[in-house]
């Protein structure tokens, strides 16, 4: 009988342990106050086989207001045995569900999607303003584009083409396209809405399921949208997200063998070492990267346009942008004439509260982004850089930078070569073609450019030779659905939107057929 009650003890002290931590866990959903006044109910659960559930190790960590820099709200942090439990999801949801529908129910789940985040359009842009601190300019763009994106992928999905192969008298051959099974997607901060659906729409367009992972800073709109989801009739475990930290659910799907394809947006240095994590279990891998992309004004142009869309292609998003115009190259004869439009159009930028409708620039996604570009403003002081404007904080609560020009730069400088990822450009002069050509293209990156010139001559000479994979004439940061998007060089691999997505979610299958009577 004691040792009865002895044996007994800890197992109820365990028992009663699990059943506090069940009672004092935090909730899954949550009714947050948005800046704007309107209350919503934020998911705050991991996303795994069409349910929001705490995660296994009850981890939680803190999402915070990047404009005042307060506690928006606690949202579960996935771990390993999380990831392993949303993989499994994702593999039976593709076996038995979702590479089996017709494409017809796939494009339409899409297409329904696509009105779902169109009736929540102003939420969802308010709940990205609110996390990552992009105006609500900005962040509106980014939920137009969303679900323009994901109508886009929902007319892809029956539309999957292979070949008849012409292989001679005695044969018949074909090849079809086929979905490559679960797919672990790693998105970052900057664009965490409008990443979600250049990840999840060609994904399922082609019959695949996922497993996504924001990023750790922005996490709620994937969460919000995702159980959209659901009512728009994808099934339980074709999409699951999991909040949580690059380290531990990052490496996991990168390693996990039930993974077939990496697609990952964010650092050149992150994109490396996932590259070399998935080669182990050789998955196929899409890196969207960093860049350092240059925009160059020829003396020809419309030059109130060209400024205009130079400052547009870097304080735009408050410059955390991958293929932000973070190098400006103008023609000498028009060089102080243009730096000077640039500083007063520039200075004439409002800069501060993301739901004041009339600012254009908010606060950078972060405390550690924050101090990463002030360092980068005192490296380009120290190297000899001119400060035109900016190269400060903008307030003192909040992460706010002021948008930066420096001048007279020389092409070896850290400024000029490394991205900075915030509102600061460099100014450079030049005088030949051939001479900005070499400068713009000194670069490991190749996201994107731009070129201002009203010769279209000289703008076809130049969009040829310049390395970039997307190449913007009189205009900047302008993105359409059906454009291919992607970089060369370190930029990355791969292309998102447009069809060149949809092949980054296929494998293709040849089937020949020896045929007994041959076909005369
Ligand atoms: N190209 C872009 O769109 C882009 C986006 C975000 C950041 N950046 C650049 O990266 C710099 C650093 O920002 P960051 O640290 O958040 O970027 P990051 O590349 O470390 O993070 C991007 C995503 O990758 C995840 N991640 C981090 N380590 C990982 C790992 N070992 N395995 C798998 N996933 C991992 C993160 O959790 C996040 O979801 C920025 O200053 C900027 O220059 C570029």
């Amino acid at each position: 009988m004691l040792s009865r009650t002895r044996a007994a003890a800890p197992n109820s002290r365990i028992f009663t342990r699990s059943l506090l931590r069940l009672y004092s866990q935090a909730p899954l959903r949550v009714p947050i106050t948005l800046p704007n006044g309107f209350t919503y109910e934020q998911p705050t659960g991991l996303f795994i086989n069409g349910e929001f559930v705490a995660s296994k190790q009850k981890k939680t960590f803190d999402v915070i207001n990047p404009s005042n820099e307060e506690k928006i709200t606690t949202v579960y942090k996935a771990m390993e045995d999380d990831v392993d439990e949303a993989v499994a999801a994702a593999k039976k949801a593709f076996e038995t569900k979702w590479s089996i529908v017709e494409p017809e129910v796939r494009a339409k789940a899409l297409f329904n999607l696509a009105d779902l985040v169109e009736k929540h359009q102003e939420t969802l842009a308010a709940i990205e303003s609110m996390d990552n601190g992009k105006s609500l300019f900005c962040a509106r763009g980014d939920v137009a584009l969303v679900s323009k994106y994901l109508r886009s992928c929902g007319g892809w999905a029956d539309k999957i083409y292979g070949n008849v192969i012409d292989t001679g008298k005695n044969h018949f051959t074909y090849s079809i396209k086929e979905p490559l099974g679960v797919c672990g997607q790693i998105i970052p901060w900057n664009f965490p809405l409008l990443m979600w659906s250049w990840k999840i729409g060609p994904a399922l367009a082609t019959g695949n399921t996922v497993v996504l992972k924001p990023a750790e800073t922005t996490p709620l709109s994937a969460l919000f949208a995702s159980q959209l989801c659901q009512e728009a009739g994808i099934p339980a475990g074709v999409v699951n997200i999991l909040p949580g930290s690059g380290r531990v659910v990052g490496e996991r799907l990168s390693a996990h063998p039930d993974v077939k394809k990496i697609a990952f947006t964010g650092s050149t240095a992150t994109g490396r070492h996932i590259m070399k994590v998935a080669a182990d279990t050789v998955k196929k891998v899409t890196l969207e990267l960093g860049g350092k992309s240059p925009n160059i004004v020829f003396a020809d142009a419309d030059l109130d346009k060209a400024v205009k869309n130079i400052a547009f292609g870097i304080f735009y998003n408050s410059g955390e942008v991958c293929c932000a115009g973070s190098r400006i190259y103008i023609q000498d004869t028009v060089y102080e004439e243009v730096l000077q439009k640039l500083k007063d159009y520039t200075e004439s930028l409002k800069v501060g509260d993301p739901f004041d409708e009339e600012v254009f620039q908010g606060a950078q996604t972060s405390d550690k982004q924050l101090h990463k570009i002030l360092d980068y403003v005192d490296v380009a002081k120290s190297e000899g850089a001119r400060l035109v404007t900016g190269g400060a904080r903008h307030g003192s609560k909040g992460y706010f930078v002021k948008p930066t020009v420096f001048a007279d730069v020389k092409e070896d400088m850290r400024i000029v070569k490394e991205e900075v990822f915030g509102p600061i450009v460099t100014v450079s002069k030049f005088s030949t073609v051939d001479e900005v050509i070499a400068m713009a293209n000194d670069s490991q990156y190749g996201l994107a450019a731009g070129i201002h010139t009203n010769d279209i001559n000289k703008a076809v000479d130049v969009s040829k030779r310049v390395k970039a994979g997307t190449v913007w004439i009189n205009t900047y940061n302008n993105f359409h659905q059906n454009v291919p998007f992607g970089g060369f060089g370190q930029s990355g691999i791969g292309r998102e939107m447009g069809e060149a997505a949809l092949s980054n979610y296929t494998q293709t299958k040849s089937v020949r057929i020896a045929i007994d009577k041959p076909i005369r």
